[in-house]
């Protein structure tokens, strides 16, 4: 998807309420076996809130943890420390041991692959019937459950006869419509999508785009879109966070993030859209060997030189640019530019280690 092809028109959402707030969210997986002491550090101090009916970007290279942070956030991962606050309840401790069908009901996951989230022996029919049952949501009659059927079924800009379709008879976008549709059985009132366009074809990936913004306007359901493609982080989402070895390094409007990127992680993601209009300085190799070092090290490698942490210190958040942007990046080489207005926000995180 290219950046000419997209413009980036949409309305503010309601960010006064929140919808979904994580809270010095951290995850570290096990490695090496039953009696091996090490363990990766896949997510570490991340805040992050999505208002009501706004739509928040995660981008970040592979293996950066916007999967984790999301399946942890789902409750399909226990997370090791923080907090997740759904409509201001603290879900972890309400529902300590699993989600409860009250949480599933307020969130619910898109996953990236349509092709291997529905089982090809049901039909469409099937999975939508089933979330409504589960959820109890299919009215009292068999006349409003088939109502709602094909209500959902229009929602998501397919036609109700496709209810007696099976997987295999459906292309890539068309499946990934019904598991959005089998999401919004549920009527939740937050959607994280892991990557929800990556396995289409450039062509569709558009059409289910602009689903997701269409729900957002019309049912005012906030969303964790997680992607690879700035250009549709631009597009679609009204913030963008930026996370890089298991930490939010920046966060602000997607508009003004993309085109004034401050941590130069972000520079380095912004280098590799393809423009041209910029010769790309996009560097696969140089970008691995940061990664790896950040990974082994207790402090951010962003400095350029790899083997050169950047301080032990924690960095704090700094703002960027306009205030009214809500653009903040963490990072330690951070320098506001004469006169484009950078600032010291009022509230620093306490609880996170050093990124960047
Ligand atoms: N079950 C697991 N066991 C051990 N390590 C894991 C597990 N799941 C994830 N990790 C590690 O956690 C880190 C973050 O992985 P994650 O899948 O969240 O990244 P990602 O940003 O979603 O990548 P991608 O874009 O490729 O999906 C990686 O180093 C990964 O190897």
């Amino acid at each position: 998807m290219s950046h000419a092809v997209l413009s980036s028109q949409r309305p503010s959402a309601d960010t006064e309420a929140t919808a979904l707030e994580v809270r010095g969210l951290g995850k570290s997986f096990p490695i090496g076996g039953l009696f091996s002491r090490e363990s990766v550090r896949a997510l570490h101090g991340v805040d992050l809130t999505i208002g009501r009916g706004e739509i928040v970007a995660l981008v970040g290279e592979s293996g950066s943890g916007k999967s984790t942070l999301a399946r942890c956030v789902a409750r399909l991962e226990k997370p090791s420390a923080g907090e997740i606050l759904l409509d201001g309840v603290d879900v972890l401790k309400r529902d300590r041991f699993q989600a409860s069908r009250a949480f599933r009901s307020q969130l619910q996951m898109v996953f990236q692959d349509p092709f291997g989230s529905l089982n090809p022996a049901h039909r469409v029919e099937h999975f939508l019937r089933r979330s409504l049952a589960i959820h109890r949501k299919g009215g009292n009659s068999e006349t409003e459950t088939q109502q709602r059927l094909e209500e959902l079924m229009t929602t998501v800009g397919l036609q109700a006869d496709m209810l007696n379709s099976y997987p295999h008879e459906l292309s890539g976008g068309q499946r990934q419509r019904v598991a959005i549709a089998r999401a919004l059985a549920v009527e939740p009132q937050v959607i994280l999508a892991d990557e929800p366009t990556s396995m289409l074809d450039v062509s569709v990936r558009i059409g289910v785009l602009n689903l997701m913004r269409k729900l957002r306007d019309e049912q005012g359901i906030s969303m964790l879109y997680i992607t690879h493609d700035l250009a549709s982080a631009r597009y679609l989402a009204d913030r963008t966070a930026v996370m890089f070895a298991g930490e939010l390094v920046e966060e602000g409007e997607s508009l003004d993030l993309l085109a004034n990127p401050a941590h130069p992680y972000t520079q380095l993601l912004v280098s590799a859209v393809p423009d041209p209009a910029r010769a790309g300085s996009y560097d696969p190799v140089r970008r691995a060997e940061l990664r790896q070092a950040v990974m082994a090290s207790t402090s951010c490698a962003f400095d350029g030189d790899p083997n050169q942490a950047c301080s032990a210190e924690e960095p704090v958040r700094h703002g960027v640019g306009d205030p009214e942007n809500r653009h903040w990046v963490r990072c330690h080489l951070y320098r506001p530019q004469a006169g484009a207005g950078g600032h010291a926000l009022a509230t620093e995180p306490t609880d996170s280690k050093p990124s960047a």
